[in-house]
């Protein structure tokens, strides 16, 4: 699990490229003061603010060396972060099957009584 934070913006060329701190807290989850909550609506985005705004202690930004694993170009990162379920399959818009069943659980005991009734009048004895 990746969480994307800018927080120590690294300057490559002046004022040109900024590269985003990425940090891998997967090991951290359990272990951190502030919950794994949190830490998991800060994943995949830049959560400088998350971060900055809780006024992390000194000792909370050394321990962040250990989860560093590198840094990545914040122009590839998306804005707004793809809504992926975790459990359940993706929403199915196409409601086609779902109508065609309806229309079938209508028509087929229709279906049956109507052959019932013509078998009977072609086979009922004056
Ligand atoms: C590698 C990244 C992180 C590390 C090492 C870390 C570490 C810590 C530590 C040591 C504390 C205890 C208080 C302190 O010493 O400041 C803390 C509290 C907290 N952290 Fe983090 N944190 C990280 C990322 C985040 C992020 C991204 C968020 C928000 C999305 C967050 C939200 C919080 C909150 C809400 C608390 C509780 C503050 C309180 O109740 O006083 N943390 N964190």
């Amino acid at each position: 699990m990746l969480l994307i934070h800018c927080h120590f913006a690294l300057v490559l060329e002046k004022n040109k490229w900024f590269y985003m701190q990425v940090y891998d807290v997967s090991s951290f989850m359990d272990d951190h003061p502030g919950g794994d909550e949190v830490l998991i609506s800060a994943t995949g985005k830049d959560a400088t603010n998350d971060f900055e705004d809780v006024g992390h202690s000194d000792s909370a930004r050394e321990m962040m060396d250990k989860y560093y694993i590198g840094d990545i170009d914040p122009s590839t990162v998306p804005r707004k972060r793809a809504y992926i379920p975790l459990e359940q399959p993706a929403y199915n818009q196409d409601k086609t099957p779902e109508f065609i069943i309806k229309i079938l659980q209508i028509l087929v005991p229709l279906l049956i009584l109507g052959l019932a009734f013509v078998v009977r009048h072609y086979t009922k004895k004056e």
